[in-house]
């Protein structure tokens, strides 16, 4: 388990809080999201408990222990995949895996199966400053599991990706899920947190502002409403009305008893919807 407790970050030392009194858990199984817009503070946040930037304030403990005084252990547990791939040019893909894995002090993969595994077999003898950006990004993915991670950090793990590719990194994410593998992903995509989160928090000017699974968020916060299409003087006209407030529900059953319906929908609220509803702004 990993426990993230009262974190905070000031970049400028001026007080002006990026990351302000964020807290959160993640269990083993779970894919945990952070969906928020540009700026909000994700990369920060996974650059901390990562180790990339250093903790000023709060607490981070895996299994209990601080992750700063396992630092080595921590680093041979994690696999991370971020946007910007800080991959060796001049190394072709099977040279890039090969030498990071020699990085660990644990086993490793092998590259070959892992280069498969993401559609790169053949391009594994390519220089990687001849790969496209994303199969730059897969080659990041595979990398990131060299060491069978028990916790995964994934940054914006499907953007850009073709839909194809993006159901194989997919389909290997929830693989991972299966195996146990804690996973962190942030994203400011509402589909890829709604589809892969066990768990979404919020998260606006560096504070997590709601957190639960994507199904209680829309329960919790979101308005259910119908789309009623009926027809009036031969024309097709499309009404959307909200189940919980009573004019409402008087206006759809005075559709239903007075027009020639054509179709009614349920909508339910999306995850963007929330998040303007909770902070005002929307997620791009
Ligand atoms: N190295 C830095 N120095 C100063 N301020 C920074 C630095 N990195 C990020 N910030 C600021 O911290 C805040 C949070 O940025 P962060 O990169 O964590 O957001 P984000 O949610 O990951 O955004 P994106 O989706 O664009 O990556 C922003 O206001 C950003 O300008």
């Amino acid at each position: 388990m990993i426990e993230v407790k009262n974190l905070y970050h000031d970049y400028t030392g001026r007080g002006e809080y990026a990351v302000y009194n964020v807290s959160f858990t993640m269990e083993k199984g779970e894919i945990f999201g952070f969906l928020g817009p540009s700026g909000a503070g994700k990369s920060t946040v996974q650059n901390i408990m990562t180790g990339l930037l250093r903790l000023q304030q709060g607490k981070i403990n895996y299994n209990g222990k601080s992750i700063n005084k396992i630092k080595n252990e921590f680093f041979n547990k994690i696999g991370v995949s971020f946007e910007h791939p800080n991959l060796y040019t001049k190394l072709t893909g099977y040279e890039n895996l090969k030498y990071y894995a020699g990085l660990f002090s644990v086993p490793t993969e092998d590259p070959m199966k892992l280069l498969n595994m993401v559609g790169l077999g053949d391009s594994a003898s390519k220089k990687a400053a001849d790969y496209s950006k994303g199969m730059k990004q897969r080659l990041v993915f595979a990398r990131s599991l060299l060491n069978n991670p028990k916790i995964l950090f994934l940054d914006e793990p499907l953007s850009g990706l073709e839909p194809s590719t993006a159901s194989i990194i997919k389909d290997i994410i929830i693989d991972m899920k299966k195996r146990r593998t804690i996973i962190f992903l942030t994203t400011h995509n509402m589909f890829v947190a709604e589809e892969l989160c066990d768990t979404v928090a919020f998260i606006n000017e560096g504070k997590i502002v709601a957190s639960d699974s994507p199904r209680n968020l829309k329960l919790k916060y979101g308005e259910k409403s119908v789309k009623v299409e009926y027809r009036e003087n031969g024309k097709v006209n499309s009404e959307v009305l909200f189940i919980e407030n009573d004019k409402d529900k008087d206006r759809l059953n005075k559709l239903i008893n007075t027009k020639k319906i054509e179709t009614i929908h349920s909508q339910e609220a999306t995850l963007e919807q929330i998040f303007i509803k909770l902070t005002g702004r929307g997620l791009s």
